[in-house]
């Protein structure tokens, strides 16, 4: 599709100069300009665009939108450059979310492992060829996977998507949508058919600056959404959003849920659990998922499902039958073979990791519980010593490595790790696949060795740049000698 002047005007609601044919397509990145493009140009967080306003002409464009008029350039000047960014790029997919149900799912911890949950409910419930999903682990869209690389993209991206997912015959679509996605006008123009609310635990405050401006972040979704909306009860803040939006319903363990878990108890390698249902009595359900927070957010999954209209026996059938989500307590098939457990997760914060080790030191039982991890670079130091207390007293093996460093020197990290470490059980190995493989060869029958930080990520980052590394993969390639 393309966009005369007239359709740029009214949908920017600006005036626009004279444009030499339509706009072909539209990108806040100089680099990715076509020509016949129009190139918004952000005022980021580290450099402005107008900077790259030359490079974007150069490579083709035709029309440019700022905040600011821009010398020498076609402009036309909007109120804001990321609102106009996602008008443009919703009016050039054709507004794909108006021929899609989109399925919204918001808050700290748990999104994308409920996205994956409520997208095997809707695949058995439509077929795979119907359903697509949008999260930080992936993007698919029908039987086609691709490794995703935001969790909620640039308006750009995010439209596209689903433009390829109606074009494609898609018609059920789960949007990961992060707290970044709706603050910075990612999602604008997409309309939800259904809402779901994780948790909200302190996090990205560096965006948000207060916990109350990042919980009014989240409950936008809820305040677009006209379908069924379901909050977690047991949340502090997801009951405050029980009650401050009208028609959410909320899930939990608490009393009051109107999806209420009750009676849940491992079983073997997952969980079984009795969900208490509004208008389905009480669903059985077992999951081949452990932990707590895990129980949660198939519960929420479950809920959003039964009210959009999915039948219990479907819904009962999906999650018994589900894949592993991608880097999330994903077990390592050739580690099974050799008698002990190999565990990826994607754990990154010293709360995060607390959660997958407990988990893990149940799975253990008599055996050994090892870890390997290691803090990010660039980003929150205060967590690192608190990850190394957090391992050292759950893990009997802790071993110390790097994650992706960024610019930061990785034995400096290491070293503040360590800080919070108990070094009687704590070791450094600097380089990620000997940490792997030092794990490895200490493990013994019955032990359980978890791999956290990474997840389901395909590349390191480091000072010397980018290089690629998948944790499962990893540990596969040392277990069988390839
Ligand atoms: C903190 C944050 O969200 N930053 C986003 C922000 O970056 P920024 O403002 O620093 O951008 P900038 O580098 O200053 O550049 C300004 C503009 O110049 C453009 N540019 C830049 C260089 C160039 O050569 N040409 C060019 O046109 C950039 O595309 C950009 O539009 O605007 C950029 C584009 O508009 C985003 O890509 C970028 O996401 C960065 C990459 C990022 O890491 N975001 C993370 C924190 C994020 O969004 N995470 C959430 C998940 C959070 C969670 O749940 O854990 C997510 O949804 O993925
Ligand atoms: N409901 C939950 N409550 C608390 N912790 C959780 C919950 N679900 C998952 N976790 C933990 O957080 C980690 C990330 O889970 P998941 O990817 O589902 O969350 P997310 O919100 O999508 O995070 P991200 O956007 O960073 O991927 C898991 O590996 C697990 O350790």
């Amino acid at each position: 599709m393309s966009l005369d002047q007239e359709t740029v005007a009214r949908v920017l609601g600006v005036d626009v100069p004279p444009l030499p044919g339509p706009v072909v397509a539209v990108t806040h990145d100089s680099r990715a300009v076509v020509p016949g493009g129009a190139f918004v140009a952000i005022n980021g967080f580290t450099s402005r665009g107008a900077d790259f306003v030359p490079q974007a002409l150069e490579r083709g464009a035709i029309l440019i939108v700022a905040e600011e008029a821009i010398d020498g350039a076609p402009t036309a000047v909007v109120p804001s450059d990321r609102v106009a960014l996602a008008a443009l790029a919703t009016e050039l997919a054709g507004h794909p979310s108006y021929d899609l149900t989109v399925y919204g799912v918001t808050g700290t911890n748990g999104k994308t492992t409920s996205s994956y949950v409520l997208h095997a409910i809707l695949s058995a419930a439509y077929g795979e060829a119907a359903t697509g999903l949008m999260t930080t682990a992936e993007i698919i869209v029908g039987s086609d996977h691709q490794v995703a690389v935001r969790t909620t993209g640039e308006a750009p991206v995010v439209q596209a998507n689903l433009a390829r997912m109606r074009d494609g015959g898609v018609q059920h679509v789960v949007l990961e949508t992060s707290s970044h996605g709706i603050h910075l006008h990612r999602v604008d123009g997409t309309r939800y058919a259904a809402a779901l609310f994780t948790n909200l635990t302190r996090d990205h405050l560096d965006l948000h600056g207060t916990m109350e401006e990042y919980y009014r972040t989240k409950r936008k979704l809820f305040e677009w959404t006209q379908g069924p909306k379901l909050s977690n009860a047991d949340d502090e803040w997801g009951a405050r959003l029980a009650g401050e939006i009208e028609g959410t319903l909320t899930f939990g363990v608490s009393t009051g849920a109107d999806y209420r878990i009750e009676r849940e108890r491992r079983d073997g390698t997952g969980t079984v659990f009795d969900l208490v249902t509004p208008g389905h009595g009480t669903v059985s359900l077992r999951i081949p998922l452990l932990g707590d927070y895990n129980v949660h957010n198939v519960a929420g999954a479950a809920g959003i499902a039964l009210e959009m209209g999915m039948s219990p026996d479907v819904l009962t059938r999906a999650v018994r039958d589900m894949a592993q989500v991608p880097g999330r307590f994903e077990r390592v098939p050739a580690a099974v073979e050799r008698g002990f457990e190999v565990v990826v997760d994607y754990a990154h914060t010293d709360i995060g990791l607390r959660a997958v080790l407990e988990v893990a030191r149940e799975v253990a039982g008599d055996g050994r519980l090892l870890c390997v991890y290691g803090a990010a670079g660039a980003r929150d130091r205060d967590k690192r010593p608190k990850m190394g207390a957090v391992a050292s007293e759950l893990a009997d093996v802790a071993i110390i490595t790097t994650d992706d460093a960024y610019h930061e020197d990785p034995q400096e990290i290491a070293d503040e790790v360590m800080a919070g470490a108990d070094p009687s059980n704590t070791r450094i190995v600097l380089d990620r696949r000997a940490a792997i493989d030092a794990a490895l060869h200490d493990a013994q029958r019955g032990d359980v060795v978890v791999v956290a930080g990474k997840g389901h990520e395909r590349v390191q980052h480091l000072a010397d740049g980018d290089v690629p590394f998948h944790d499962v993969t990893v540990v596969t390639e040392l277990l069988t000698g390839r």
